[in-house]
Formats: C-alpha cells, sequence, structure tokens
C-alpha cells in the first residue's frame, strides 16, 4: 500500500521487539506536513519505541515507515543517518550535549555537519539560543551549566536545522513547571512559524492539548485497536 500524499509521516503495523519481549504490536498513523502530533499512553505503552521506528533510528521487525516518498524502512544505515541528519530533529528526556564543545557549538552542530560555514553556523545557534532564553550560556560547556539550560541547548540543536519533523520524547521530563510552559511554547511556536512536523511523545495530558491532533497508543497498539486487527489500525 502507498502512503497517501498529504501525510509526511505514515507507518502501517509496526511491530518492535526488545529480545523477544513486545514493545509495538502493529501501530499504524500518519502524520500531516506541519501537524503537532501528540503521542500518548501510560508509562512503557511504547510512546519511545514508536519515535524511535518513526525517525529511522530503530528498525523495526515488521511494518513500514515513510517519510514523504522515502522508504524509512528499507533505507541503508547510511541512508537513513543522512536523513536523521539532514531532515530530522530529535530531542529527549535528557539532554545529551558534547562535554567537550560549548553551548552555541552544540547547537550549531546540525548546521556545521551539513557544511554551514562557521560564522553563520555560530549567528543561527545564537539566534536559537536567545529564543531559548540561553543566549548568556553560549561560551559555557555542559558541565557549567544546570540541566534546564542543558536542555534548551538540546532543544536549540534539534530546531537550529529547521528539520522537516521534530521528535520530541518527553522533552520537558527534566524541567520544572515554568521552564517546562516556556520551552513548549517554544517548541509548539518554532513548528507553526517554521512549518515543522512536531511529533511529540508525552504522559502528560496537559502537554498533549497544546498538540493539533493527539494519537494514543496502548500495550504498543492504537487505542481501541482490536489485537487482531491491529495491523490496519490508523488514526
Ligand atoms: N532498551 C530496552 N530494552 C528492553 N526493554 C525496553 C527497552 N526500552 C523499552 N523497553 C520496554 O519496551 C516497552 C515500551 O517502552 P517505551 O520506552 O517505548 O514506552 P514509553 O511509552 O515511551 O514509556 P515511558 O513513558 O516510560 O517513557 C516497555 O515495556 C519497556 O520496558
Amino acid at each position: 500500500m502507498a502512503p497517501p500524499d498529504n501525510d509526511i509521516l505514515w507507518a502501517r503495523g509496526l511491530r518492535y521487539a526488545y529480545d523477544g519481549s513486545p514493545a509495538l504490536l502493529g501501530a499504524s498513523l500518519g502524520v500531516r506536513q506541519g501537524e503537532i502530533l501528540a503521542v500518548t499512553g501510560p508509562r512503557g505503552c511504547g510512546k519511545s519505541t514508536l519515535l524511535g521506528c518513526l525517525s529511522g533510528q530503530l528498525s523495526p521487525d515488521d511494518g513500514e515507515v515513510w517519510f514523504n516518498s522515502v522508504p524509512v524502512h528499507t533505507l541503508a544505515l547510511a541512508s537513513r543517518e543522512r536523513l536523521r541528519r539532514d531532515r530530522f530533529g530529535w530531542i529527549g528526556p535528557t539532554p545529551q550535549l558534547v562535554d567537550e564543545l560549548t553551548a552555541w557549538e552544540n547547537a550549531a552542530l546540525p548546521l556545521l555537519l551539513a557544511g554551514v560555514g562557521q560564522r553563520k553556523a555560530r549567528r543561527t545557534a545564537l539566534e536559537w539560543l536567545d529564543r531559548l532564553d540561553v543566549g548568556e550560556c553560549a561560551g559555557k560547556r555542559p558541565y557549567a551549566l544546570l540541566q534546564a539550560q542543558r536542555q534548551r541547548i538540546a532543544l536549540a540543536r534539534a530546531l537550529v536545522h529547521q528539520p522537516d519533523v521534530l521528535f520530541a520524547d518527553e522533552p520537558t521530563a527534566p524541567l520544572h513547571q515554568a521552564d517546562r510552559a516556556q520551552v513548549l511554547r517554544t517548541l509548539t511556536t518554532a513548528g507553526r512559524s517554521h512549518g515543522i512536523t512536531v511529533v511529540l511523545a508525552t504522559h502528560d495530558a496537559e502537554v498533549a492539548t497544546l498538540a493539533d491532533r493527539t494519537f494514543t497508543l496502548v500495550d504498543g497498539r492504537a487505542s481501541g485497536a482490536p489485537a487482531e486487527a491491529a495491523c490496519s489500525v490508523s488514526v
């Protein structure tokens, strides 16, 4: 079956198991260009695994993932890595920064890897750090920063190259309430103003209200999908 034209991301019948222990049991979904989709569900229902499969970090045991007209599930490793680097952004629940680089260098990494000149990469990274209220941290290394500042820098890095799709896996987990609201606002505003599609995994119903649409996973499949028909269910 070919993916519909208006879906930037499209997955069918995704199955994934960790050492024989199933995490996804036939999840199917479509994500439209520019929308903010919240992937919700209780802890352990498979949200992170679904984002891993959609973003090409994990290879599903069965099923298909398409990005535009590209079949991600059959791409060779090098092509998948290039796709992730150039077209996708990723932010997880804990900031994973390069210890040896300053905040702006961390934020600029996707641009530098794509061959953008140092001066332009620095300027763009600084703009994103300012937008996220961590401009004053630009010259500091991660060890000298608070966890909340590190997470904002990780978000700047995820957005700096204006990816087609931003995958955000519980991005506000390490933040306090006030930080959480601002980071989420920046994330959703950036998505809407730059036409970035956002796939946001969260178990927080309040966070999910910022999304255009919600996809609920229960035990590795779409909520309400009967086990035997799970492969053909979509939202
Ligand atoms: N690396 C791993 N090795 C083994 N089992 C794993 C691994 N990662 C996840 N699992 C298991 O797979 C299932 C789905 O996990 P996953 O992290 O995708 O769910 P989640 O909905 O994102 O959970 P959470 O809300 O806690 O982040 C769970 O039962 C989890 O224990």
